[in-house]
């Protein structure tokens, strides 16, 4: 019987992953337009910035039942105003589609949002673990003065619904006051 290699590596201190087909998004300032408060300071910043990138591996089609889907997120430190860098964030088209988080580097918050809007956040840290309930939003945010970097592992029917989300946003927002993160009502 044959042992082999391991088809891909994470490297458990700064979330990198490598082999076949790692795929990744960029969201740059220019991708990000409406979900930052302060649009004032959001213009003040260079279009191509990037903000946050990922690295993941999908192997099975999008909306395939039953497959699981495994990446990394790395997000950029700094701020639109007060407000921390952060993921656009979404529900799951699959709405009851459930999500687990790990910290790799970096500190920062895992916002969560039900569905009657109730908001509220966990700290991540490296080595904190982190399972999204069903109906659930997430977004994460950098709160740290370095790359913030998590691993994620979700279903691969879950996607991704991003429209509620810009439509009317979360119902908080995490920004820096007096130097320390605090969840503000939006
Ligand atoms: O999709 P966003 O809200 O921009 O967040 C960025 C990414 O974060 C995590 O890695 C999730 O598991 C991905 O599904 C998501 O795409
Ligand atoms: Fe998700």
């Amino acid at each position: 019987m044959k042992i082999s290699a391991p088809k891909f590596m994470t490297d458990w201190k700064t979330g990198v992953v490598t082999g076949p087909e790692v795929q990744g998004v960029e969201r740059r300032v220019r991708d990000l337009d409406g979900v930052f408060a302060d649009e004032g300071a959001f213009s003040q910043l260079r279009p191509d910035r990037l903000v946050y990138r990922t690295a993941c591996v999908f192997p099975v089609p999008e909306g395939t039942e039953g497959g699981v889907f495994w990446g990394t997120t790395f997000i950029e430190p700094g701020t639109v105003g007060a407000e921390y860098f952060m993921t656009k964030g979404h529900f799951h088209a699959k709405a009851d589609r459930m999500e687990s988080y790990f910290t790799f580097a970096g500190t920062g918050l895992l916002v969560l949002m039900d569905t009657a809007r109730n908001c509220w956040a966990e700290e991540m840290t490296p080595g904190s673990t982190h399972l999204i309930p069903p109906y659930t939003a997430h977004r994460t945010v950098n709160t740290g003065d370095d790359v913030f970097s998590f691993g994620a592992c979700w279903p691969s029917d879950a996607g991704h619904d991003y429209d509620s989300i810009a439509e009317s946003g979360f119902s908080a927002r995490a920004m820096r006051v007096d130097g320390s993160p605090v969840l503000v009502p939006a």
